[in-house]
C-alpha cells in the first residue's frame, strides 16, 4: 500500500481549503481595524463571521472579495490571489463568488427576472434566450418561479432576499458571501432563509461565508464560527457553535452565546 508522506498529506489537506486568508491587516488611514488575521475555509463549509458591532466583520469580507486592498497579507479564493490579481483573474474570480450584501439591493426599475439576468448578461456570453432560461431556473431554485415579472417593490422582504440570492447564484459560484442575510426579516422568514441556504449548501456544495450575529442562524447554519473582536483586532475564537458555546473560557464568547434561546442546538 502506498502511504502518502507527510508533505503529500499536507497537500491533500491544503487542497480542501477553498479560502486561505493569511496575515491579513486592514487599515483605513491611520486606524488599524484588523491585524494579522489568518484562517482557512474548506470547500463546502459554512463559516459564520460574528462579533460585536464595529469589530471589523464587514471589513474582513470586503477585503476577502477584493473591494479593499489589505495593508498586508494575502487572500486566495478558489485558486485566485485576490490581492494581486490581474483584471483577467479578477473577472474569473467574480464568476466564482456570489455576494449578497445589504447594500446590494435589486435595481428597482428592473423586474426580478431582469435583475437575476444581469450578471449572466455581463459575464456568461450566453444568448439572451439562454440567459433567461438560466435566470428562471435560479428563481425556481429559491421558490420564486411565479414572481419573475414583479418589480422589487411588489414583493415581500423575504422574497427580495431570495431574489438577491438567485442573482448572487446565477453564475454558479463556488463561494457565496452574505452580510447579515436575515437583517430586517421576522424570525420565521429568517428561519426559512436559513433552510434555503442550508439546502443550497447541501445540494450544490457551495461554500458560504456569512456575517451574522443572529444566534438561531448561527446554530442553524454554521459548521464553524469565527469570532472577531476589537481587541486584539482579529480572531478571538474559531470552532463549531456548540464547541464555542460549551467549551470557550473567553468571557466575550461566553456572553455572546448566553443570548442563545433555550432549545437551540
Ligand atoms: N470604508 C471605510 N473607511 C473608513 N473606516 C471604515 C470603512 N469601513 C469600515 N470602517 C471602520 O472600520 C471599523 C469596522 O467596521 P465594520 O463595518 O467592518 O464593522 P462590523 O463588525 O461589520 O460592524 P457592524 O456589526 O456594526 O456592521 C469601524 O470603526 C468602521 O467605522
Amino acid at each position: 500500500m502506498n502511504v502518502p508522506d507527510s508533505s503529500a498529506q499536507n497537500q491533500v489537506l491544503m487542497e480542501r481549503s477553498i479560502i486561505k486568508v493569511k496575515g491579513l491587516t486592514a487599515r483605513f488611514g491611520e486606524s488599524t481595524i484588523l491585524q494579522n488575521v489568518s484562517f482557512e475555509v474548506e470547500k463546502g463549509e459554512i463559516v459564520i463571521i460574528a462579533g460585536g458591532s464595529g469589530c471589523g466583520k464587514s471589513t474582513l469580507v470586503r477585503h476577502m472579495i477584493g473591494i479593499h486592498q489589505p495593508a498586508a497579507g494575502s487572500v486566495v479564493i478558489a485558486g485566485v490571489d485576490v490581492v494581486n490579481a490581474s483584471s483577467r483573474d479578477l473577472s474569473y474570480f467574480r464568476r466564482n463568488i456570489g455576494v449578497l450584501f445589504q447594500s446590494g439591493a435589486l435595481l428597482g426599475s428592473y423586474t426580478i427576472l431582469e435583475n437575476v439576468m444581469l450578471p449572466l448578461q455581463e459575464f456568461s456570453g450566453l444568448s439572451l434566450e439562454n440567459v433567461e432560461q438560466v435566470a428562471r431556473l435560479k428563481l425556481s431554485l429559491v421558490g420564486l418561479s411565479g414572481y419573475g415579472n414583479h418589480l422589487p417593490s411588489e414583493v415581500s422582504g423575504g422574497m427580495l432576499k431570495r431574489a438577491g440570492l438567485a442573482r448572487a447564484m446565477v453564475l454558479d459560484p463556488k463561494v457565496l458571501f452574505f452580510d447579515e442575510p436575515s437583517a430586517g426579516l421576522d424570525p420565521i422568514t429568517s428561519a426559512e432563509l436559513d433552510r434555503l441556504l442550508l439546502s443550497i449548501n447541501q445540494g450544490l456544495g457551495t461554500t458560504m461565508v456569512v456575517i451574522t450575529h443572529e444566534l438561531p442562524s448561527i446554530f442553524n447554519l454554521a459548521h464553524r464560527v469565527i469570532m472577531l473582536d476589537k481587541e486584539p483586532k482579529g480572531i478571538i475564537a474559531i470552532g463549531s457553535p456548540v464547541e464555542l458555546r460549551d467549551k470557550s473560557k473567553d468571557p466575550r464568547v461566553i456572553n455572546f452565546f448566553r443570548r442563545e434561546p433555550l432549545g437551540q442546538e
